[in-house]
């Protein structure tokens, strides 16, 4: 459950009362998440409306001074009709406070659900969301460097060690080696580049039917190139939760969504299958370093790094290249 930090009522109350919100009716901690604490808060104006709105209190994983940039982004976002929520500012403006050493912020709640098993019609609507986001973002004037980019792996990787990486999965150390040469000899370095989410998986968007209502989670948010975020996006949404099986039809959707907003120039086309290797190995490092690294009486379970060596694996293949076009 994803509530590290206990709060009593008063303490919230005080909380809420730095925001010009109404009074706190309710505070109930959400489960879902596992690297901040969030409460579904519920408040009552004096005109007797109901508002309900996010309170998360960010923990060690969300280094505070890049909330600044996640933050403004959101309502950076938000104000050009993307579907993100709006951060609250308190009552001196302010996008963020601090309680107890730790920083809090009080989101918009945006309704809808996260989806399990993405329709086609749902996989066009995400790639549409993120072409509008890519679009938005590009005058927003904040940078923030990628602090899961190629270095990162390398470096979480190398942390997991071949005897660790072995454990997981005879082979694994090989595949990886073999992997990581190839992304570093060929990663580009002249794509379009721009804020991207780089986190933009099932659980990080809210539907309503077919609808994308919110876009969520924007705490890997990062300046980098714009189709890897693409990447990042199929990776996510275009295989089987184990990465056995690929999707077709949700691929050629979301490409289809994506480009109906924001056409991929032929160059970015090209390193697709690159990028998409990238980012394949941009969530096996985190969840191998994860998977060697959680404690076993953790609350969380670590999420199966097999699922993103077989994409990787899918993606490497050169007879798959073709998967992005829409
Ligand atoms: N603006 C919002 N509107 C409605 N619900 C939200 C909003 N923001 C977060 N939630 C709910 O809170 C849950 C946790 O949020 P989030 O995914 O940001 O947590 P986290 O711990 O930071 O994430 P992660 O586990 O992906 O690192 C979401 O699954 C969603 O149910
Ligand atoms: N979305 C990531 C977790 C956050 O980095 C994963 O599924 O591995």
């Amino acid at each position: 459950m994803a509530v590290y930090t206990r709060l009593g009522a008063e303490e919230m109350a005080a909380i809420i009362a730095a925001f010009d919100v109404g009074t706190l009716i309710s505070a109930k901690g959400i489960a879902e998440g596992v690297s901040n604490s969030n409460w579904l808060i519920e408040t009552q104006d004096a005109q007797g409306a109901l508002h309900r709105f996010i309170l998360t209190v960010y923990e060690t994983r969300t280094d505070t001074a890049d909330l600044p940039f996640f933050l403004d982004l959101l309502d950076h976002l938000a104000a050009r009709d993307c579907p993100v929520p709006r951060t609250i500012h308190d009552r001196n403006g302010a996008s963020h406070r601090f309680h107890e050493g730790k920083a809090l912020a009080l989101i918009e709640f945006l309704p809808g659900i996260s989806v399990s098993e993405p329709t086609r019609a749902q996989a066009r609507a995400v790639g549409a969301a993120l072409a509008q986001v890519h679009l938005a973002a590009a005058d927003f004037p904040a940078e923030r460097r990628n602090s899961m980019g190629p270095d990162a792996w390398r470096q979480l990787l190398g942390d997991c060690g071949s005897e660790g990486l072995e454990s997981i999965h005879p082979g694994l150390a090989a595949i990886v080696d073999r992997e990581l040469a190839a992304l570093s000899s060929g990663w580009p370095s002249d794509l379009p580049s721009g804020v991207i989410h780089a986190d933009l998986f099932p659980d990080n968007v809210l539907m309503l039917g077919d609808e994308v209502t919110g876009l969520i989670d924007f705490y890997f948010a990062c300046t980098d190139i714009t189709a890897y975020d693409v990447a990042v996006t199929h990776a996510a949404w275009c295989f089987s939760a184990d990465g056995a099986g690929f999707l077709p039809d949700l691929s050629v959707a979301l490409m289809e969504g994506y480009e109906s907003v924001r056409p991929l120039s032929q160059m970015e086309r090209d390193a697709l299958p690159l990028l998409a290797q990238g980012a394949a190995m941009r969530f096996l490092a985190t969840r191998a370093y994860d998977w060697l690294n959680t404690p076993n009486d953790a609350l969380v379970t670590p999420k199966d790094p097999m699922a993103f060596v077989r994409r990787l694996e899918f993606y490497a293949d050169p007879a798959n290249a073709g998967v992005f076009s829409s």
